[in-house]
This record gives C-alpha cells, structure tokens and sequence, in this order.
C-alpha cells in the first residue's frame, strides 16, 4: 500500500465573495501521477498553489508528507513549477538553474551536474548561455520545468507543465515524468488536455471549484459508460474542454 502523500480535507477559498474552492477533498498516493482535470477558471491554479503552500485556503486542511501546509521546511521537498514562468529574463538560463540551485543547497561540481542534467531532460543545453529575454514561450515552460527538478523533490506539482511545447517534446516531458514518478516522487499536475489526462494513473475532475468525480482514467470511463475522458467530462455534466 502506498504512503498518503497529499491530503486535502474540506478545503474552500474565497476571494472576496467570490468562492473559487468548495469543500475539496483529495487523497494523493506516493509515486502517483495525479491529475486535475477541468476547464479554465475550475479552480486548479488555486488548489495547486494551496497544496505548495505558496497560498493559504480559507479553510480546511491540507497536508503534505503528514505536514500541515503552507510550511518552511516542506517547501525544500516539495517543486512548484507556476503557470507562469518565474524565471529572471535578463539573466541566461545557465544563470537562473545557478541561482536556484544555490537556493536549494547545490554547491560546486554536484550543482554543475544537476544543472546539466535537468537541462538535458528539458532539451535546452544548448540554449544554456542564452538570456531568457531571448527564449519563446515553449523554451521559457521548459526552463521553469527544469527549475523544479533541480532539487530531486519528494512532490512536485507542475500547473499546466506543456503548455506551449511541440508534441514530440510534450511527449519526451511525459515520459520523464513517469520515470521521475517511478523513482519515487508523487506528482500533481494541472491540465485542461484531454490526453494528458490520459496519462495520468489518477484524476480528479475539478469544475466551479468542486471535484466532480475523482479515479483512475479507467474508472472514471466505466462508470460513466465512457469511452474518452473528454465524454466523461461531458457525462458528469462538465463543461466541454
Ligand atoms: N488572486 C485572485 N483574486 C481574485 N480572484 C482570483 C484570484 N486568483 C484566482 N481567482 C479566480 O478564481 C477562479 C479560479 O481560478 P484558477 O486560476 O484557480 O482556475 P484554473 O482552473 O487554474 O484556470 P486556468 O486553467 O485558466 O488557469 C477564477 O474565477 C479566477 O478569476
């Protein structure tokens, strides 16, 4: 049986009088793939950065690795990759794994390695000298990604990881992804892409700030008489995508 890495327990956020969150309650597993399912404006960007603990809910409870979140000393175990890039433009990429890097921890010969290392999952290295300011959108997604690499983190939560990257590349991030969960790490990703969902072991299908339904892609599609996620989607009564 594997470890609960993840729990979220009655969670709710509002901004304002607005609700984004609604009594959220999800199980994630070690080693899983999980993903959140659902249309813009769902609510995922909002979950995702509650469970990083990068942004508070308004109540319930959310644990990471038996932790109560947000927490100091779980966000050296846990990687975040935004939605947008948080990357420095006037500095090259080399510059910006370097300075991250040094945040975590790296230091001389072990950080080099691990710089080139995540460059060359991300196929950027011979971009490494290049200023941001200089990459396209796709190139910018890539880097970030390999920011939240660097530091071997036991979660890693990515929110919409591909967007903007070409379908071989796409396909060549999945595959690490499943090696980077099969080493062990749990994984959380955000998609509104139906064959991304796909490859996900389990989903959550998240609309107007409510989970919907939640199992594997399998599971989902027999209960539902389905032979897409994107029927399931639409059987549950969720905004086509
Ligand atoms: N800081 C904020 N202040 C006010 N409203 C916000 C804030 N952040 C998000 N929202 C609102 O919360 C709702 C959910 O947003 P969220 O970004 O979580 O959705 P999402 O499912 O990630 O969408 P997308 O796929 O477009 O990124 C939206 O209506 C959004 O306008």
């Amino acid at each position: 049986m594997s470890l609960l890495t993840v729990s979220v327990e009655g969670v709710s956020k509002h901004f304002g009088k607005q609700k984004v969150l609604d009594k959220i309650n999800l199980k994630v597993y070690s080693g899983e793939i999980f993903g959140l399912l659902g249309p813009s404006g769902a609510g995922k960007t909002t979950l995702v950065k509650i469970i990083a603990g990068i942004d508070t809910a308004s109540c319930g409870k959310t644990q990471v690795l038996n932790v109560a979140m947000p927490n100091l000393e779980n966000l050296k175990k846990v990687g975040y990759m935004a939605q947008s890039d948080a990357l420095y433009s006037e500095l090259t990429a080399y510059e910006n794994l370097d300075f991250f890097a040094t945040i975590y921890g790296l230091k001389g010969t072990k950080k080099k390695e691990k710089i080139f290392e995540v460059m060359k999952l991300v196929n950027l290295v011979k971009d490494i000298t290049k200023p941001v300011n200089q990459f396209s959108g796709g190139m910018k997604r890539r880097l970030s990604l390999a920011v939240s690499l660097l530091h071997n983190p036991d979660v890693l939560i990515l929110d919409e990881p591909t967007v903007g990257i070409d379908p071989v590349l796409r396909q060549a991030i999945w595959e690490e992804l499943r090696r980077i969960s099969e080493s062990g790490t749990t994984i959380i990703v955000t998609t509104h892409v139906m064959d991304e969902a796909e490859r996900c072991d389990r989903l959550a299908l998240l609309r107007d700030g409510t989970v919907i339904a939640t199992g594997t892609t399998s599971e989902l599609k027999k209960e539902t008489n389905s032979e897409t996620i994107e029927e399931v989607f639409l059987v549950l009564g969720g905004s086509k995508q």
